[in-house]
């Protein structure tokens, strides 16, 4: 495997295409992306519906295959790896927070956290049981940890995945809309978490989101039309991110 240990990112990916389809219903969702995230940031992808971002976390996170270009996740090309590799590595080096929390209804809150190492058919070590014992305290869990999901709240459920999400330590966190479904008390709760594993333990994480309160939480915000990337921004506040989103509507209207 080629391999660069020096590599400040995460996750980067290089001249990307990805296509759907063949012939006259082929749809492009990514165009030729070259973005690279950097280790220790909280990253937002937005854009409008249709723009390519679920795509893109996706094809970074080794869920969905490039039609075109290059694709690394931390020090390995993963462009060809096959599914059995990709499983492997997203195992052990990524995390995912989804929408609809994806957690498992017949595992107790302590289950679902430790599936990632289940999974991978070990044990927590000593200190990663104490990295899942400061998440349980610090996410608010530790009264909750007998309870099935559906006897939690949904804000609940999105700490659960996130302390799943964040148990193995993982090289990168990717999260899809993971306030999509919740309240905008709860939702804030629930990037302040996320914007905190970034700034206190150095998490690297990688948020879609079309919400700009939610991506005014990251360290830089990246905006995909039309399947590219067209600008790359740092902190934002959500009137400054509602008003470029604005902007880019009125460019692609004209
Ligand atoms: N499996 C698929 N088959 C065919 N077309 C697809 C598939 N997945 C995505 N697309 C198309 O690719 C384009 C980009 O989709 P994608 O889901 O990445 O956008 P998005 O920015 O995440 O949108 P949204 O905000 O609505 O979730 C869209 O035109 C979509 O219809």
């Amino acid at each position: 495997m080629p391999t660069n240990l020096a590599s400040p990112h995460v996750a980067r990916v290089s001249g990307l295409t990805r296509s759907y389809g063949a012939g006259a219903s082929q749809v492009t969702a990514l165009a030729g992306v070259d973005l690279a995230l950097n280790r220790g940031d909280f990253t937002a992808i937005m854009g409008p519906s249709g723009s390519g971002k679920s795509t893109l976390m996706h094809i970074m996170a080794g869920l969905d295959a490039a039609t075109d270009g290059r694709v690394w996740l931390g020090e390995y090309d993963i462009t060809n790896f096959d599914d059995a590799d990709l499983t492997l590595l997203r195992r052990r080096r990524v995390g995912f927070v989804f929408q609809s929390f994806n957690l498992l209804p017949t595992l107790d809150v302590r289950g679902n956290v430790l599936l990632p190492f289940e999974l991978d058919g070990r044990k927590p070590t000593e200190s990663e049981r104490q990295w899942i014992d400061t998440l349980f305290d610090s996410l608010g869990l530790r009264d909750r940890l007998t309870h099935r999901p559906h006897e939690l709240s949904g804000g609940q459920q999105q700490r659960v995945a996130i302390a799943r999400a964040l148990a193995t330590r993982p090289e990168v966190v990717f999260a899809d809309e993971p306030t999509g479904n919740l309240d905008s008390r709860t939702g804030r709760e629930v990037l302040r978490l996320l914007a905190d594993a970034a700034a206190t333990h150095g998490q690297s994480i990688a948020m879609v989101t079309h919400d700009p309160v939610a991506a005014s939480f990251a360290d830089r915000v990246v905006f995909l039309a039309d399947g590219k990337v067209v600008r790359d921004e740092p902190r934002r506040t959500p009137e400054q991110l509602s008003a470029i989103m604005l902007a880019m509507e009125t460019e692609a209207a004209a």
